[in-house]
């Protein structure tokens, strides 16, 4: 009974509309337990049981994912949900230094879901992360929802703001945080994956640096303005131009933006903002070019307020995060995994429809215009919390 309940609620799922009527709903009902007599774990004489099911479902409106219904009445023997499966896909994700960021959670998501993944670890960085994956630092949140563990095929060094070994400066090549690495310009990066692996199919860019972002705008230099240009937003540019060549087609690319691109965030300076509107441009700009050229899609993910190693350098982390709690209409702290989930439907072929788009990933701060825990607002502005809408 148990069985042919759940069934039958996932039929009702298939039939319910909002819109429709009881009868309707009941006609509908009807119509699927007849069909569902041609599937043999029913059996002749269980219709009836079915409907009751089907119709206490849909008075108690539940819902289920329509492939699961059609599954169950196509008489596979265990429904599967709508799963995002990258089993047989690879992953470079570029910007994974620690397990704090988002590179990490992203990297997680796509293994969970099945995929092969490849890093791209910026050079001043790559020892100690390299060191802290081997003495098993980040064992505890290596951990998959499966029980496994995240595997690493490779570390790759990368320095995302030199595109070929030519235009290496003779100070950096000479700095001793290099020694050691060779191959890391993005061009060479790519090569490699290349005669290693052959193709990719997902590339992820997690990486920013602004070395003025503590200044005002108003009080950048030019230098420090095209730094960050060049490491936060370049980067993507010159990330896809040597590694779609080495994409499959149905590829897909993303990176991650951030609300001051288009909201004032004081704070957020050293042409950080403007690094992260360039990107959002470029994010459309390429999804075209990208798209026509290599059947790639391109998009972009503007993540709320998350304490990785980059934003504390900003200095403000906690101030946006409690900034966030206080006037998101989700008021819950934001976690690396809820981008890693959305970066893992993005390359899934579930989005295969979506390109050019920026997703918030942010518990909806961006649709906000007021805030609400300003002492200018009067208090009946910001609903109190239902118990079901404090942080889970
Ligand atoms: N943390 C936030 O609150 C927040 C919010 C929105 C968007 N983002 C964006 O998310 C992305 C990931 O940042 P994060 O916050 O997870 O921090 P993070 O410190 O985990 O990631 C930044 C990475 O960039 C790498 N990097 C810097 N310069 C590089 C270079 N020249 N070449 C290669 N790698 C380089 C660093 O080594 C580091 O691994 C960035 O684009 C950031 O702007 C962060």
């Amino acid at each position: 009974m148990a069985t042919m309940c759940s069934r039958a609620v996932a039929v009702a799922a298939t039939i319910s509309s909002p819109a429709a009527s009881t009868n309707a709903h009941r006609r509908g009902a009807r119509a699927m337990v007849s069909s569902f007599q041609g599937v043999r774990t029913l059996g002749a004489g269980a219709a009836i049981a079915p409907l009751r099911c089907v119709e206490q479902a849909m008075r108690k409106k539940v819902l289920v994912g329509g492939v699961r219904a059609m599954a169950s009445a196509n008489g596979a023997s265990a429904p599967s949900g709508l799963p995002i499966d990258l089993r047989g896909k690879r992953a470079f994700i570029a910007g994974v230094a620690d397990d704090q960021g988002f590179g990490w959670a992203i990297a997680k998501a796509l293994a969970a879901a099945g995929a092969e993944i490849l890093v791209g670890t910026w050079v001043p960085a790559l020892n100690i992360f390299e060191t802290s994956l081997r003495r098993g630092k980040f064992d505890e949140s290596r951990k998959l929802p499966n029980g496994g563990l995240l595997e690493i095929a490779k570390v790759y060094p990368l320095d995302a703001v030199f595109d070929t070994p030519e235009e290496v400066p003779e100070d950096i090549k000479n700095n001793k945080r290099y020694a050691g690495s060779s191959a890391w310009t993005v061009q060479e990066c790519a090569e490699a994956v290349k005669a290693d692996y052959g193709t990719i199919d997902i590339l992820v860019h997690s990486l920013a640096n602004g070395p003025e972002v503590t200044k005002p705008l108003m009080e950048t230099t030019r230098k420090g303005y095209l730094a960050a240009i060049s490491a936060s937003t370049y980067s993507y540019v010159s990330l896809l131009k040597y590694f779609a060549p080495v994409m499959n087609p149905g590829g897909s690319s993303l990176s991650l933006t951030y609300l001051a691109s288009e909201k004032i965030i004081p704070g957020y300076g050293g042409g950080m903002s403007s690094a992260k509107a360039a990107l959002e441009s470029d994010t459309r700009v390429l999804a075209f070019e990208v798209g026509r050229k290599y059947g790639i899609r391109v998009n972009t993910i503007s993540a709320g307020p998350l304490r990785s190693r980059a934003a504390k350098a900003i200095g403000f982390i906690d101030d946006m995060i409690n900034y966030s709690t206080a006037n998101a209409p989700l008021q819950k702290e934001l976690e690396a995994d809820d981008v890693g989930h959305t970066a893992a439907f993005l390359s899934s072929p579930l989005a295969s429809a979506v390109t050019g788009t920026l997703i918030y990933v942010d518990n909806g701060l961006h649709a906000m215009g007021l805030a609400v825990d300003s002492p200018s607002v009067a208090k009946a502005a910001a609903p109190a919390p239902e118990k079901t809408n404090v942080a889970a």
